[in-house]
């Protein structure tokens, strides 16, 4: 079973019918929803437990570029300030201390935030903040003992709109950005998914940060933690 959510109510209702079609009628759903906002995401979450009976796996994946004002402040409240909301969210609905099952989060950042993108700035800002964010619950010990795994995915440039999109308000420089993208080479979505899945179904991981990238391949990448006590 699944529910998804997305700004794009059009877009979303075509996935909602093919979902439906596959799977059967009462195994997807699809709510309008703007990430940014806090009563709406609320609603939502309550609204899937209601119907599913609890959460097991949450992924928290709408991101946006803009680096010039006003889109740049959208940038930080979609990307990272979204990703914290759901994030929050999730960890309610499925801490075994709270009434929860347990389960995974895992959340879109990208090698952006991993490394740099010095003509996407203010996203590789909002990219490194999803990955301290995801990171630091993962290490936190009354998560983990809530049951409760949370890990983060960084993709170089994949396939999809947001990199056929970019434009002046979204990109420093459009040309370089182009010439940088031809450079790195583009991912397809099932690469991102598959590193995905992984995640989710390998129970032992937890803190995990995967990189993939046309260049490098998919690479766990290993960050020292000290631990608090
Ligand atoms: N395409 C790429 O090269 C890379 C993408 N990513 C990340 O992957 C994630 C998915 O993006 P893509 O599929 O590539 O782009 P996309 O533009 O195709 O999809 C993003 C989706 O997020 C939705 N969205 C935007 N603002 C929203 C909001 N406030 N509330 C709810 N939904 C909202 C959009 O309507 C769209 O359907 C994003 O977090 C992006 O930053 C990370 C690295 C590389
Ligand atoms: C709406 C579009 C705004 C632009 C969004 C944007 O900048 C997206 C960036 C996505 C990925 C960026 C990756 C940057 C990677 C490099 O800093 C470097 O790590 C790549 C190294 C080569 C590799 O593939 O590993």
């Amino acid at each position: 079973k699944v529910c998804f959510c997305d700004t794009n109510g059009e877009l979303g209702t075509k996935t909602l019918s093919e979902l439906q079609s596959k799977y059967g009628e009462g195994n997807a759903m699809f709510q309008t929803c703007d990430v940014s906002l806090q009563q709406p995401m609320e609603n939502l979450f309550k609204k899937v437990k209601e119907t599913f009976g609890c959460l097991d796996i949450v992924c928290n994946n709408a991101g946006i570029g803009g680096e010039v004002y006003p889109l740049w402040e959208k940038t930080i409240d979609v990307n990272l300030k979204g990703t914290t909301r759901g994030t929050l969210l999730a960890l309610e609905h499925m801490r075994t201390d709270k009434g929860g099952k347990g389960g995974v989060i895992i959340n879109i950042s990208s090698a952006a935030g991993l490394n740099v993108n010095p003509l996407s700035p203010v996203y590789s800002a909002t990219k490194a903040g999803i990955i301290a964010l995801t990171r630091s619950l993962a290490m936190n010990s009354e998560v983990k003992s809530a049951g409760v795994r949370l890990n983060v995915v960084c993709p170089a440039f994949v396939d999809t709109d947001l990199i056929k999109e970019i434009n002046d308000d979204n990109c420093l420089d459009v040309q370089k950005a182009s010439k940088f993208i031809e450079m790195i080479g583009v991912v397809s979505k099932e690469v991102v998914v598959d590193c995905f899945m992984e995640l989710v179904r390998d129970v032992n991981q937890n803190g995990a940060v995967v990189k993939c990238s046309k260049m490098d391949g998919t690479q766990y990448t290993s960050i020292e933690v000290k631990p608090v006590t």
